[in-house]
This record gives C-alpha cells, structure tokens and sequence, in this order.
C-alpha cells in the first residue's frame, strides 16, 4: 500500500513501516497531485482534506493525528466511501497541563498567593475541558463549566456561557464547527468580548477561530482589556501583530505538543487503519515512550504545596519558555513569522506529561500528596 504522511507525524516508520511504503511532505505542502497514487492519508492539522485534494485519487482512508477535526471534511468523506479516524484524547493531558501551567504563572504575576481562590470558567467539557475541570476540582479551585451539547445529553451541572464569563480565568476547549444548534465559529464575538475586564485572563487553547480576532483586536485597544494566553491564531501560521502585542502569553498552536501527545496521536491512527483494513495491532505507543528526562523530584515536609505545586509543574512544563521562544521569532521581520511558526513547531523540544514524574515525599505530607495527586502525578513515599 502507499502511505502519503505529514512528516510531522512522529514514529511513522515504527508503526506504518510494515503496512506500506511511506512518503512524507510537509502538512501545508500537501496538494491533489501528491495524494493521486496514495491509498492512504495520514495527516496533521494543517492539511485541509475536502473534495479539492482526494477528487480522482485512490486514498481509501484518512487518519489524522489529532483531536480536532476542522480541517477535515467528514461528510464528503463519507459519501465517497472513505475511511476516516482522528484521534480524540490523544493529547487532551497535555493541553490540561498547559492549562495549568498558564494558572500557576498567572496566579504568581497577579500576586495571588493562593492560586485555588480563582474562579475557573470552562468552555466545552469534552476530554479537555472534562480532565481540566476534575483536576481543578480535586485541587479545590471553584469552577464552573458551559456545554450545550452535553446539556442536551441531560448532563447535569453545567452552567450558562455567560456565567461562564463572569470566571476570574476563562478557558476556550470548544472544537472549531461553523453549522449547527452550537457552532462555535466566532463564539466570543464583540458582544460578549466587551463582558471581559482587566481581572480576567482568557486563554485560548481551542481554534483561533472561536474567538473573533477582530473583535479582540478591539476589546484589547479598549479601556481595561483582559489578560490574554492565546496558543491558537486565526489564520494561523500568520500571526496578527497587534494581538501578539497584546497578548499577555502566546505559544505557537503547541499546548497539545507533549511526547505523550504526539505519539498517542499516531498510535490512534495506526489502530484506526488496522481496524480498517483488517490487519492484526501489533504496536502500541508505550513501547516507543523514550525515557524521560526528569524521572523524579523530591521533597521535604517544610515545603508548602503553593511552591511545591509551582516547581513540580514548572519542572515539567513552564509555559513561559514557548511564549519566549515564540516571542524571539517575532522580533524578525513581519514576512518571516509564518515560517518561524512552523519551524518552532517541527523543532518543539521534548515535553513530558506530569504522569512521568515521580514525587517524592515524606510520609505523612498528606497535604502535599492530594495536591499532587490532582495535579497527575504519580507519588513515591520515601
Ligand atoms: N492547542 C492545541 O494544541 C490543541 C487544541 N485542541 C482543540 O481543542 C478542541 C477540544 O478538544 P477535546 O476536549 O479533546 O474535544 P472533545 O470533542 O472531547 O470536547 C469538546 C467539547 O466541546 C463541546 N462543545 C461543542 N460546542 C460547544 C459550544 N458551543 N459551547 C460549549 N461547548 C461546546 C462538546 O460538546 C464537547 O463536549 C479540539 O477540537 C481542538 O480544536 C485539541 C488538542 C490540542
Ligand atoms: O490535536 C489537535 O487538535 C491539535 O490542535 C494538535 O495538537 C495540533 O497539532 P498539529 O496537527 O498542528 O501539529
């Protein structure tokens, strides 16, 4: 079989290289003439797969190593009788962890001492907003959740959006959909932008085009704009100047990018393609998880769980080093920032998921290991 991939996909030869002949390009580059001769697909988010691309070729199945799905056409593909899997969940802990990480940053700049006493407003509680939301729960932060779907399911506990946007943090984890009773193209439009004020931080982890960036543009040349974490772009890999300057915190589109991630993202697909086709499983993404490079962080009873919390999250994921590396590219000229995007993403640094470290405490720091154990990770008694 000919397997045309997005070189980004992490393993593609550990996984797919007894199922066919692996060509690779890059994502974006990715046009109708390439794919003519493949019968498989295997792509990232960058790639929009529609009529345009697969018309006339003989691609019988489409993976992509993601969660979100906004740059696929789903229902052309199902009229044409091919095959299509995403990989939802994949890397749902490391936006959480983003999250998280962005919480603990702002909380110390604001100089909240206690980072618990902010309210925290999730938009969309599917498997990111859900984990984020039983995480912040379990550490005792109050929080509050909007989900219309999920409402229409009869889940119980879910809050209006507008509640929502009372939040002193409120976290975007809503898919990308431009149809239907809940689309989320532009949710937070001018009208709801102007509800936000300068004791609120927004962060966007989901699609850039979820938030109206014009509208936001807006909002922050206004009086009292909120702080902004902004991870995903409208338009993306440009970048719109005046809300990188604005933006308090901005990564490029990289929260899901733990190893974890990736590699989770290319094992569901690998699944997903010998569900398809009928061929045995025979690899799994914990026999290629390298070992990491922190393995465990110790500490003694005189720590408190404010600074404990802080340097174990930070040991493994410290927002601010994206958000410095991000910022460097764009002291270059306007034209080369797309490139600059992509390139920080291809050459993104090895990020490891909390579940990989071990804590170490002494017995009886009961405080220490509930806050731990919320955050993810694993414990050690010493
Ligand atoms: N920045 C990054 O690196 C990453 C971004 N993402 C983005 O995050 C999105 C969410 O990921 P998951 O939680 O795994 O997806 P999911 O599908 O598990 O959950 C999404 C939730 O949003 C809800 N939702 C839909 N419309 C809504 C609306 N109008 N208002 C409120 N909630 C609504 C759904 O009911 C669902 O519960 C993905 O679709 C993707 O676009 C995902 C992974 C990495
Ligand atoms: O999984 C998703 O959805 C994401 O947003 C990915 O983390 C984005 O990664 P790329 O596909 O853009 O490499």
């Amino acid at each position: 079989m000919q397997i045309l991939a997005d070189e980004n996909i992490p393993l593609l030869d550990a996984f797919f290289g007894d199922i066919g002949t692996i060509r690779r390009m890059p994502g974006r580059a990715i046009k109708a003439a390439d794919v003519t001769d493949a019968d498989i697909l295997l792509v990232r988010s960058v790639t929009r797969v529609d009529a345009d691309l697969l018309s006339g070729s003989r691609v019988r199945f489409v993976g992509t190593a993601t969660i979100g799905t906004d740059h696929i056409d789903e229902s052309w593909l199902e009229r044409n009788g091919i095959g299509f899997a995403a990989a939802p969940g994949s890397n749902a802990d490391s936006v959480v962890e983003y999250v998280l990480s962005v919480l603990s940053v702002y909380a110390e700049e604001r100089g909240i001492e206690d980072w618990t006493r902010l309210s925290v407003g999730i938009v969309g509680a599917g498997n990111v907003g859900g984990r984020l939301r039983q995480r912040l729960g379990k550490l005792g932060f109050s929080v509050r959740a909007s989900d219309p779907p999920l409402a229409d399911d009869g889940e119980d506990g879910l809050d209006d959006l507008d509640d929502v946007l009372t939040c002193d943090v409120i976290t975007l984890h809503t898919p990308l959909t431009r149809t239907g009773d809940h689309a989320t193209h532009h949710l937070l439009d001018r009208t709801r932008l102007a509800t936000l004020n300068e004791q609120q931080l927004l962060i966007n982890t989901s699609r850039g085009a979820v938030v109206d960036s014009e509208a936001l543009r807006e909002r922050m040349r206004q009086e009292a704009p909120p702080w902004l974490c902004l991870d995903v772009w409208e338009g993306e890999p440009e970048t719109d100047p005046e809300l990188a300057e604005a933006a308090w915190l901005m990564t490029p589109h990289i929260a899901g990018y733990s190893q974890e991630g990736k590699i989770q993202g290319t094992e569901r697909i690998y699944q997903a393609v010998c569900r398809y086709f009928g061929l045995p499983v025979r690899k799994s993404s914990g026999q290629y998880m390298p070992e990491p490079p922190l393995s465990k962080l110790s500490f003694t009873a005189s720590a408190s769980t404010q600074e404990a919390a802080r340097v174990a999250i930070r040991a493994c994921y410290d927002v601010r080093c994206d958000d410095a590396r991000f910022r460097s590219v764009l002291r270059r000229p306007v034209g080369e920032w797309s490139t600059g995007f992509d390139r920080l993403r291809q050459q993104y640094p090895i990020r490891r998921e909390f579940d990989s470290v071990k804590i170490q405490l002494k017995s009886g720091a009961k405080d220490l290991q509930q806050v731990f154990k919320a955050l993810g990770f694993k414990l050690k008694q010493k």
